[in-house]
């Protein structure tokens, strides 16, 4: 039997839950297909649990910082019993009622297109019919592909973010957003760590400048970093061991192996492309109302975009909008890209290679926080900090910043509007920032610009 709805929403992740919750907020007919749990990869596996295992290490050490406090001890049975609150012990019932008591029909069951004009959907034996169906499938890890890496204890974010116990020692494989996150994480909580880049700083993608401090920032935590390093094999070692075959002869062993290598889209055995929906490597490519097809849609992960939470529910907000007949284009000039390490990492815009790239004629400043500001040394009695800016000098406007410090993830936002506003640099430079903030260096560092 055939079950007719206004909307169809296949993957219940933040991108799949902002759009089924908008829509029936909006009195229309959602049925959603989720084949794990309604909350997806970030709520279980990925930014919720990571976030939460962060924190208390970098209490610790910002008491460590703070002037006449006594050093807080780590309780790991503490900590992880947190983090099972926060994944919710891996229970989903209450948001499947929640969407049912709104109204919206949910299956528990993964979904495969299996026609067109109008989509149909199967999923545990029924088939659902709807004028628009949204993709909204996430990602999975990509593991390299090296030979041997089955015959080893691999961990992926889902083994990581879920550990009961921590392990002796971990040899992470990336030098990106997973690994340094989770490798200061298990680094704070005594495990031996080792980070294995390819590349030749950690967070290639950023400023160089955002590595070296990260990478700083490890190795004051104990944790060994290798960069421009490429690992040939894996194996079991004498011991009972992990062990890592490098490029240059020499050799890792650890109880675990993190691979942290990126993401793949999930893409397959949707049925997408028998319905001659082509996919990429990247995901399912989407113009800019996030649409792949004549009423399909796709948001967050699996459109390649960009694998980041507030992307998925960003494109959640333009899918729905333009479903609810609000025509909307998305505009992805200003994504914050945050790193929830001690201190945190920030970014917006574009760097200067990027810049670069487009032909667009710059001006960079930098402002090392801690000579420039008083708020470093409240806050801590080690400061450290460090914003950097950069400006088109034709339009006279912020079109990027990368800043390395403590609460970075907060006042990076400052630089995301003033890139996505387009403020002029005069207007910044005017500014009346609270005294003592961290937001008081983007005065500094605009004046600096010579443009
Ligand atoms: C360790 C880690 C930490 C992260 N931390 C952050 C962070 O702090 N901030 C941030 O912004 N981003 C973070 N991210 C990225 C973030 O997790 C993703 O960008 C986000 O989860 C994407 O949301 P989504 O809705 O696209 O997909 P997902 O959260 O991946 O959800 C997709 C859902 O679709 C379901 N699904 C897939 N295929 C089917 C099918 N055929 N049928 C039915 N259901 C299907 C899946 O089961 C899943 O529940 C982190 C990622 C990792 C790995
Ligand atoms: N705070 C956050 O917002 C947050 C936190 C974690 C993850 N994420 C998201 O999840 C995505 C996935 O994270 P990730 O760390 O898995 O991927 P990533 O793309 O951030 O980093 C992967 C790294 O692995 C390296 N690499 C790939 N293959 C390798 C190999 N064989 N040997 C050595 N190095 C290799 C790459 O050069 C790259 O530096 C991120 O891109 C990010 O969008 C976000």
């Amino acid at each position: 039997m055939e079950e007719r709805f206004d909307t169809v929403v296949i993957g219940m992740g933040p991108g799949g839950e902002t759009v089924a919750s908008r829509l029936a907020a909006a009195g229309r007919r959602v049925a959603v297909v989720e084949r794990e749990l309604i909350g997806g990869e970030c709520g279980y596996y990925a930014c919720i649990p990571s976030k939460t295992l962060l924190r208390p290490p970098e209490v610790r050490s910002e008491a460590a910082g703070a002037a006449g406090i006594a050093d807080p001890g780590l309780d790991w049975p503490g900590i992880r019993n947190y983090r099972d609150t926060m994944v919710r012990h891996f229970d989903d019932s209450r948001q499947v009622a929640g969407y049912e008591e709104q109204g919206v029909t949910v299956v528990k069951r993964a979904a495969r297109v299996t026609g067109r004009d109008p989509w149909r959907v199967e999923a545990a034996g029924r088939t659902l019919v709807a004028p628009d169906v949204v993709v909204a499938t996430g990602s999975s890890p990509a593991l390299p592909p090296l030979p041997g890496l089955a015959a080893v204890e691999t961990w992926t974010n889902r083994e990581v973010t879920a550990l009961e116990r921590i392990p002796e020692s971990v040899a992470v494989i990336g030098g990106g957003a997973v690994a340094v996150e989770m490798g200061q994480f298990l680094a704070r909580m005594g495990a031996g760590v080792e980070l294995l880049e390819r590349g030749e700083h950690l967070l290639g993608r950023e400023e160089p400048e955002v590595g070296e401090e990260v990478a700083a920032a490890l190795d004051r935590d104990g944790a060994r970093v290798r960069t421009g390093t490429k690992v040939v094999k894996a194996f079991r070692g004498d011991r009972g061991l992990s062990a890592l075959e490098l490029d240059d002869g020499s050799g890792v062993e650890a109880e675990v192996v993190l691979a942290a290598t990126g993401r793949t889209p999930n893409t397959a055995d949707l049925g997408l492309e028998e319905q001659g929906v082509g996919v990429g490597r990247r995901g399912l490519e989407v113009d800019d109302r996030c649409r792949a097809a004549e009423g399909l849609w796709a948001v967050g992960d699996v459109t390649g975009v960009a694998a980041l939470t507030h992307v998925a529910k960003y494109q959640g907000r333009v899918v729905a909008d333009n479903l609810l007949g609000r025509d909307r284009t998305a505009d992805y000039t200003a994504v914050p890209r945050v790193l929830f390490t001690d201190p945190e990492t920030a970014a917006v815009g574009l760097t200067r290679r990027q810049a670069a790239e487009r032909g667009i004629t710059t001006a960079s400043a930098e402002v090392d926080l801690p000579t420039e500001l008083a708020r470093p040394w409240t806050y801590s009695t080690d400061p450290r900090g460090r914003l950097g800016v950069l400006a088109d000098t034709e339009r006279r406007v912020l079109i990027g910043a990368w800043a390395v410090a403590p609460m970075a993830g907060e006042w990076i936002h400052t630089a995301a509007l003033a890139v996505r506003a387009e403020i002029p640099l005069a207007v910044l430079a005017d500014g009346i920032p609270q005294f003592p903030t961290f937001n008081e260096a983007y005065v500094n560092a605009v004046e600096k610009l010579e443009v």
